[in-house]
């Protein structure tokens, strides 16, 4: 197993002249992360540093040992963005093969990555014509056609109904259990309870992690862990 493949210290990005993350330190584990905290946190802020194209004010991270962004990192993180980054009008195998050619990596990873989000009764379909779930996953496909040892998925069960929602987590271990890192955000409490450990964020700081076990301690659920975190009463 390997340990600490992302290392955060002393984190501070100033974004708009106001200070979106403060002086963050923390590391991140293989297994499957989640990142979660309310709406305007930082938690993109964050991952768009953890991939390399956040500048950044102070402090520095690492990912697998080299600075974040930096070259030989390129084919070893997967970034998914919030907006999907896939061509509607491109069935999903010809938005695989267009995008195997720009990463310039092996055209048989598409049936494999095809096969790794579950899409192959879907392949052949134009990409607009699909759920929001399914074109998650497109671009989850998309990212994963390097290979990358670090996926970075930012919100990416954000308005899926439950039962989609639960698919995609089960991928996410799945991927976990290739030996991935998965760091995955989400301003939904309730998710927390599908991951091995858990990042909790608010107004630009860390203010709790550990297995969601160790977080909930006594309380109700995470959420009421995280209230009662913010409220400052016992845990
Ligand atoms: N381009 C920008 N310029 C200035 N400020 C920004 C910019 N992008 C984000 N911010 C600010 O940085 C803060 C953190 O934003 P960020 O997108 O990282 O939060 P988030 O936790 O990911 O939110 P959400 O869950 O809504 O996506 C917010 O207060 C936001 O207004």
């Amino acid at each position: 197993m390997v340990n600490n493949v992302v290392e955060v210290q002393d984190l501070t990005v100033v974004r708009g002249g106001r200070p979106v993350l403060e002086a963050l330190s923390f590391g991140i584990d293989a297994g499957v992360t989640g990142l979660l905290g309310p709406s305007g946190c930082g938690k993109s802020t964050l991952m768009r540093s953890i991939v390399g194209v956040q500048k950044i004010r102070s402090g520095g991270v690492t990912v697998l040992d080299r600075p974040a962004g930096s070259r030989p990192l390129r084919h070893r993180v997967g970034y998914v963005t919030q907006a999907a980054s896939v061509y509607d009008d491109l069935s999903v195998t010809e938005n695989l093969r267009f995008f195997a050619r720009v990463l310039d990596v092996d055209p048989g990873a598409v049936v494999e990555v095809i096969e790794a989000v579950d899409l192959v009764d879907q392949s052949d379909l134009v990409v607009g014509n699909l759920s929001g779930g399914q074109r998650s996953r497109v671009s989850l496909a998309v990212a994963l056609l390097a290979r990358p040892d670090v996926l970075v998925l930012d919100e990416p069960t954000v308005g899926l109904d439950p039962v989609l929602r639960r698919d995609l987590w089960a991928l996410f271990h799945r991927l976990a259990d290739e030996g991935r890192v998965v760091l995955v955000s989400s301003h939904v409490m309730d998710e927390a309870e599908r991951c091995d450990r858990l990042l909790l964020m608010r107004e630009g700081r860390i203010i709790a992690s550990g297995t969601p076990e160790e977080i909930r301690g006594d309380a109700h659920d995470i959420e009421a862990a995280f209230l009662r975190i913010v409220e400052g009463g016992p845990r």
